[in-house]
């Protein structure tokens, strides 16, 4: 009887060919109708009519044509034509080209890999090799774990299809040292067997996906991109963490320092709860730093981690950055926003700069706060979020409750822990802190620093640093880039910590028309503005800019 192979993947399976001769015990002579009718004539390429038969595994038994390749070159150098190959249930080889002139293409895959094999059963790496070479992958085979490993030990692999059944041997038990012994190979588990148990089982162990038998080349394609999806995906977050180390010096949280070392102590002890903290501390002494720690040492780690800068925009943009909007809720609102509330889900938003959240939507960050439920800008529906909330400022709140600028309650509401963190120049551990991050920067710009000089050391120890670390890491990275070496000296650090404090005699004054730099000019300006306003409001009205731009002109500066 002839069984017909149903086109798995209809794109690429163009005919519908015959598959293989069952209830025969015997295969049929090669030259017979039923061998010159298992693969069609017009099949390009292909090895001529059925040489050889192979028997099936398939319980009713039968033949199948041992075709190994349909394909070959198109001729043009464009790639390989594809061996139209569909595995079937029975392990047999349901084979077909598409009618002439529809063949595809697959000469230049996105994401060739080099890819092991792991089946005792031959037939089974053959055709899988077919598959996946014709996909562009370059593939290895091995009939069992130690020659796996062994594959692996000669060569690295990008990707691992492992058999659950090895013979003898369980896939499963191969997956821990395949990783042990590559960690960056992905491992995707076959089985014949499938079931919910055993996938969950090998994802638990450590495999990346899983494949269950019978599938087709459209199914291995899938899993397979799959696996190099993740592989970009892994490889551009270790970049980019790669760069952000590069970039940023790492936050020094175990502080020498007692008072730092206190906080950094309570910190690991209210991480764990759902608890609002509230981080307190003059600008750049690194609450947002703290914050971000705060969510990776408690349960929703795995979560997202959203800040939200109440100063940067004004009460109605803030309301609906906090808490989205709907579609044509105010003007140039095209479209339905979710807000960072929603993006926090299931882990931590963190307000840095609560002090400033303007007095209109402080009764609604309240409500939120009670019964974590809020409504999107321009929608009745009552939603809830599962967040925890951790705020920071620099600001007196509770004499900003006094002026009437700042609810009670919602202070009460936010601090219902408070972490205190330490100007830097209270800490003992400033020289340290410095040295780490000349060590940092000497190492990203590639100059060989071997430290301070005394005179320079002397100046980093009585600056009074108002700008805390952020400050302190802003001179030391100029240091670095401007110091000839092998030290670091008095003149490469800014001004206004090279010259110290005013002794008698000695103006240390920035003065308009003085020898300063229109920086410092600037810096000084906004501080003495900030220092006489009563808020945030009234410096930038002064200043005769946005509020949002003296935002960002503090953090630039370290104010
Ligand atoms: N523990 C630390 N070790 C080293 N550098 C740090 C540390 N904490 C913060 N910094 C550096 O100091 C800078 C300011 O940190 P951060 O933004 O957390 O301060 P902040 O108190 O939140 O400031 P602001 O009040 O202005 O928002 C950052 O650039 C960071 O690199």
């Amino acid at each position: 009887m002839l069984h017909v192979a149903q086109p798995a993947d209809p794109y690429r399976l163009a005919t519908v060919v015959p598959l293989s001769i069952r209830d025969r015990s015997e295969p049929p002579p090669t030259g017979s109708a039923a061998a010159r009718s298992a693969i069609p004539a017009r099949i390009p390429r292909a090895r001529g009519p059925v040489r050889r038969w192979r028997r099936m595994t398939h319980p009713h038994g039968g033949f199948e044509p041992a075709v190994d390749v349909l394909g070959g070159g198109d001729g043009a150098g464009r790639g390989r034509m594809v061996p139209i190959v569909s595995i079937d249930r029975h392990n047999g080889l349901a084979s077909g080209p598409a009618a002439p002139g529809t063949c595809r293409l697959a000469g230049t895959p996105g994401n060739p890999m080099n890819i092991i094999i792991v089946d005792d059963e031959a037939n089974i790496r053959r055709t899988l090799r077919v598959a996946l070479e014709a996909a562009g992958h370059g593939v290895r085979e091995a009939a069992s774990g130690a020659e796996a490993l062994a594959e692996l030990g000669r060569r690295p692999c990008d990707a691992a299809l492992v058999d659950l059944r090895l013979g003898g041997e369980s896939g499963l038990d191969l997956i821990g040292p395949l990783r042990e012994h590559a960690p960056r190979l992905a491992v995707v588990v076959i089985t014949a067997h499938a079931s919910i148990g055993s996938a969950v089982e090998a994802m638990r162990r450590g495999a990346d996906d899983y494949l269950p038998k019978p599938f087709t080349p459209a199914e291995v394609r899938a899993v397979l991109d799959r696996v190099a999806r993740q592989r970009g995906l892994r490889d551009r977050v270790e970049a980019l963490e790669d760069l952000v180390r590069r970039e940023v010096p790492e936050a020094e949280l175990d502080a020498r320092d007692p008072a730092m070392a206190r906080v950094l102590e309570l910190a690991r002890r209210v991480a764990p709860t759902d608890a609002a903290v509230l981080l307190r501390g003059e600008s750049g002494t690194g609450k947002g730093v703290l914050a971000r720690a705060l969510h990776s040492w408690g349960g929703r780690a795995g979560g997202p981690f959203v800040t939200v800068s109440c100063p940067s925009l004004g009460a109605e943009l803030l309301e609906s950055e906090l808490f989205g909007h709907v579609k044509g809720a105010f003007t140039g609102a095209v479209r339905d926003t979710v807000g960072k509330v929603a993006a926090a889900e299931g882990g931590t938003l963190f307000l840095d700069e609560v002090g400033d959240l303007p007095v209109a939507l402080q009764p609604k960050l309240l409500r939120f706060l009670q019964g974590k439920r809020y409504e999107r800008v321009g929608e009745a529906a009552e939603r809830q979020a599962d967040v925890r909330l951790i705020a920071a400022t620099n600001r007196d709140l509770e004499a900003m409750v006094a002026a009437g600028t700042f609810r009670e309650d919602l202070l009460y509401r936010l601090n219902v822990l408070e972490v205190a963190l330490p100007p830097l120049r209270e800490r003992s551990d400033r020289l340290e802190l410095a040295d780490r991050m000349l060590a940092f920067f000497a190492g990203q710009t590639g100059r060989r620093l071997s430290g301070f000089t005394a005179e320079a050391r002397e100046a980093i120890g009585r600056h009074p640093w108002p700008g805390n670390l952020r400050e302190l890491r802003n001179a030391v990275e100029r240091a670095a880039i401007l110091a000839e070496g092998p030290e670091v000296g008095l003149a490469d650090l800014p001004g206004r910590v090279a010259r110290g404090p005013a002794g008698p005699g000695v103006s240390n004054a920035v003065e308009v028309g003085g020898p300063v730099t229109l920086e410092e000019l600037e810096v000084e300006h906004i501080r003495q503005v900030l220092a006489a306003s009563a808020s945030l409001e009234e410096a930038a009205q002064v200043l005769g800019v946005d509020p949002s731009t003296l935002f960002r002109r503090r953090r630039k500066h370290g104010l």
